[in-house]
């Protein structure tokens, strides 16, 4: 494929709030490309979860358009329950904390995103494990979430982002509840992804100690894109 593999123009958001309009996000345009993984920095306010939420087509923008894979998605009035399908396939979410079920083990986790996709119970649990393994977590597969550590949690929780082969991964502050060891780890990964997969990835993150890893770093502030 030719061409980024998600292109935001102009986008935009703004919240009514008692205390006026907040320029949540204020025509940022940015573009990535398979096997490109950038860093998103800023301050604490500075719209870098607005901007993951409307590249993820989790909210519409107020104005600006986000295209994926040459074709638009979401503008100002898009109905963001029906690109569930898009994001479904075309997606995959890290959060800060792993979220993982708690009464499932790490494969069935990762298994349970393929089946939501219509992936039959036996190849997405296969799927599921060669992922784990391929992450060196194979030896925790039958583990419930309570069993792993914080940065095994979140290793799985990359793996079910990368269940379905997503072309787009959005990372927010994937390593904030890590120490810098399982931190490095998780962002080593999130590179390695890249590189194997050519997934174009965006990781908003506080952390200036994985700096060296990404191809491109892009910081916000008051909602703008400064660099
Ligand atoms: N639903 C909302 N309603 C009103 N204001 C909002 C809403 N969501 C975000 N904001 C405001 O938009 C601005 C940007 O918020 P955002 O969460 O994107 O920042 P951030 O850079 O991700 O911050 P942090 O690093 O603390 O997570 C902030 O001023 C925030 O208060």
């Amino acid at each position: 494929m030719s061409g980024p593999v998600l292109s935001v123009r102009g986008l935009t958001r703004h919240y009514a709030s008692p205390s006026g309009l907040v320029r949540a996000l204020d025509d940022v345009s940015l573009e990535i490309a398979a096997g490109e993984l950038v860093g998103i920095f800023g301050p604490s306010g500075s719209g870098k979860s607005t901007f993951l939420m409307m590249a993820g087509l989790l909210e519409a923008p107020t104005a600006g358009e986000v295209w994926l894979a040459g074709q638009r998605v979401s503008h100002a009035g898009t109905d963001v329950d029906g690109l569930r399908e898009v994001r479904r396939h075309q997606i995959g979410f890290v959060f800060q904390r792993a979220n993982l079920i708690p009464f499932l083990s790490a494969s069935e986790n990762v298994a349970l995103s393929l089946e939501i996709a219509d992936v039959a119970g036996a190849d997405a649990m296969a799927h599921a494990r060669r992922l784990l393994a391929a992450l060196d977590l194979a030896h925790r597969a039958d583990n419930l979430p309570t069993r792993l550590s914080g940065g095994e949690q979140q290793r799985v929780a990359v793996a079910r982002a990368l269940a379905n082969g997503p072309p787009l991964i959005l990372a927010d502050e994937p390593t904030a509840a890590l120490d810098s060891v399982r931190g490095r780890q998780v962002m080593e990964l999130f590179r390695r992804i890249a590189a194997t997969q050519g997934a174009a990835i965006a990781v908003v993150t506080h952390d200036p100690r994985s700096t060296d890893l990404f191809d491109r770093i892009v910081h916000f502030e008051d909602g703008r894109m400064v660099a």
